[in-house]
């Protein structure tokens, strides 16, 4: 029995109401998901537990919170699953996952079907939620307290025999699949199920570990020991985010010059494994006024916070003369002649720039990295090239990242919108104290690449103009999640 099968299951418990949490009844969330699982499982479980409003960011940040810092291995959340406007739990959770479980959706409708008939209503899901070192799964529960049981215990008929199985009876397996500890559970309230192989393994890890600990007593002339056997794999499987490589090589992330690609500035920073070929290129447009080379550090960031490990292609913005100081040249994509970002734009220089990076990606390609795995991000104006820039491509890249930027010239972008721009999935984070790029600016963009029918993720923080530790975070994810979870 390995540390963390000792100290057991550590479960985040999230009840999600309005009401409850504003003190106007009382919550019965938290006591009946507690009660349950107290009941339903037999080795050692801990709790973790938070009374929240239907609010997204307040819920995406308990979720990232439980996860990422008190690192619970379950999260089961109770409310705000239904139609009401108020109800986004599942928004948040989806928000902050890295791979859904649609079965668990899809089999608590089932169940909760054969109690009322507005089951369906309920947009519950299920979901992964992978950093580098560690994972959780993540379930949605309707809120009514007596739901709780309904779902994660399913139907029994009156000799006690189970007509629709619970959802639960999955979670240990799965717990097993995503490195968290052996759990148990009591067969009256809830059998989980797990496949032959895993409970064979476990059989044999947990004789292995037996006789380590008591080992036979020794003989007082002995032939020499075998050396010892390494532990036996346990059924606990790999943990989350297998790197391509076993071993990686720290240190190895000098800048080193692009190769003469385009007309633009450019430092590539390779991932810190060079032995295989990376998974993808991040093409990092810098912002206004500032020099990439004081961003280096920025790709191993955003791979620690569980980033693939990507080739970055840092590109500086051309230094050229702004209408605001004509006589100071400053690095930028586009001039600001207006008395702010919105009413009067360089559209020129816009087009020009957004020209310039088109032809970068492509050379890019000419090199061999497929279209399909090339992110173009960037922060404030360079955020705001890869917007106004990825949007117009005619075939597809792999993501658009905007931190910190918004859509130039955003009336536009319906007629304007191509194919490429439609089929990639977009990620915008702002900071709701933003005073360069203010908020209502970054959501009317928001609007208008949604209503152009492209797929565009939204976060906001409750930050200024600024590249926060939460932003890279959601992008790093935000990149996993398009790649498919494969690198
Ligand atoms: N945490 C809770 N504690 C006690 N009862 C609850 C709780 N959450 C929901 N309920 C009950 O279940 C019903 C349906 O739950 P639902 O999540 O749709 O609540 P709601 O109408 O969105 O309100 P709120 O979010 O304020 O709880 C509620 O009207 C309430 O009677
Ligand atoms: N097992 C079970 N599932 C259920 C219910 C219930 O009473 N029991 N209520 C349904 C109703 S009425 C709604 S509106 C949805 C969403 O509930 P939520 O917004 O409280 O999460 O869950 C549904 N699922």
């Amino acid at each position: 029995m390995s540390d963390r099968d000792e100290e057991g299951i550590l479960i985040g418990l999230v009840s999600v109401s309005d009401r409850a949490s504003s003190g106007v009844y009382e919550d019965k969330g938290i006591p009946a998901l507690r009660e349950w699982c107290t009941a339903a499982i037999e080795t050692p479980v801990r709790f973790a537990e938070r009374l929240i409003p239907d609010d997204r960011y307040t819920i995406e940040k308990t979720l990232t919170e439980l996860v990422d810092d008190e690192k619970c291995d379950l999260v089961l959340t109770t409310g705000g699953t239904g139609p009401s406007r108020r109800d986004v739990t599942p928004e948040a959770t989806l928000a902050v996952a890295t791979r859904e479980l649609p079965g668990f959706g899809e089999q608590m409708r089932a169940i909760s079907l054969k109690f009322v008939p507005t089951a369906i209503l309920s947009r519950q899901v299920g979901a992964l939620r992978e950093i580098p070192d560690h994972a959780a799964l993540i379930i949605n529960l309707p809120g009514q307290p007596k739901a709780i049981a309904e779902t994660l215990g399913g139907l029994r008929d009156e000799d006690g025999k189970v007509i629709v199985p619970g959802i639960f009876a999955a979670v240990p397996y799965c717990i097993d699949l995503i490195g968290g500890p052996w759990v148990d559970t009591r067969p009256e309230v809830c059998k989980a199920f797990r496949p032959k192989s895993a409970l064979k393994a476990r059989e044999e890890a947990l004789k292995a570990a037996a006789e380590k600990a008591v080992p036979d007593v020794p003989e007082k002339t002995e032939a020499p020991q075998p050396p010892e056997k390494a532990p036996e794999a346990e059924t606990r499987q790999t943990p989350p985010f297998v790197d391509p490589a076993p071993v990686r090589i720290p240190g190895n992330r000098n800048a080193v010059p692009e190769p003469p690609a385009s007309d633009l500035e450019t430092i590539v920073i390779e991932p810190s494994d060079t032995r295989l070929p990376p998974p993808c290129t991040v093409v990092w447009l810098g912002g206004m006024g500032v020099d990439i080379h004081d961003f280096s550090d920025l790709p191993s960031e955003i791979e620690q916070l569980g980033g693939p490990a990507a080739r970055y292609v840092m590109v500086n913005a051309p230094e050229m003369q702004l209408s605001m100081d004509p006589a100071n040249p400053l690095r930028a994509w586009y001039d600001l002649p207006g008395r702010n970002l919105i009413d009067y734009e360089d559209e020129e220089g816009i087009r020009m720039s957004a020209r310039r990076i088109s032809r970068l990606i492509d050379s890019i390609t000419a090199r061999g990295m497929p279209r399909q795995r090339i992110f173009l991000a960037g922060f404030s104006q360079g955020g705001s090239m890869a917007l106004f820039t990825g949007l117009r491509e005619e075939l597809s890249i792999a993501g658009i990242i905007s931190l910190s930027g918004y859509l130039p010239l955003a009336g536009r972008i319906a007629d304007e919108i191509r194919p490429g721009g439609l089929a990639t999935p977009v990620f915008m984070g702002n900071g709701d104290f933003d005073e360069i790029v203010p908020i209502p600016v970054a959501q009317q963009s928001l609007q208008a690449i949604s209503h152009a029918g492209a797929a565009v993720s939204w976060r906001d923080y409750p930050t200024e103009h600024t590249l926060s530790g939460e932003a890279l975070r959601d992008t790093a994810l935000f990149m996993r999640r398009v790649l498919g979870g494969k690198h």
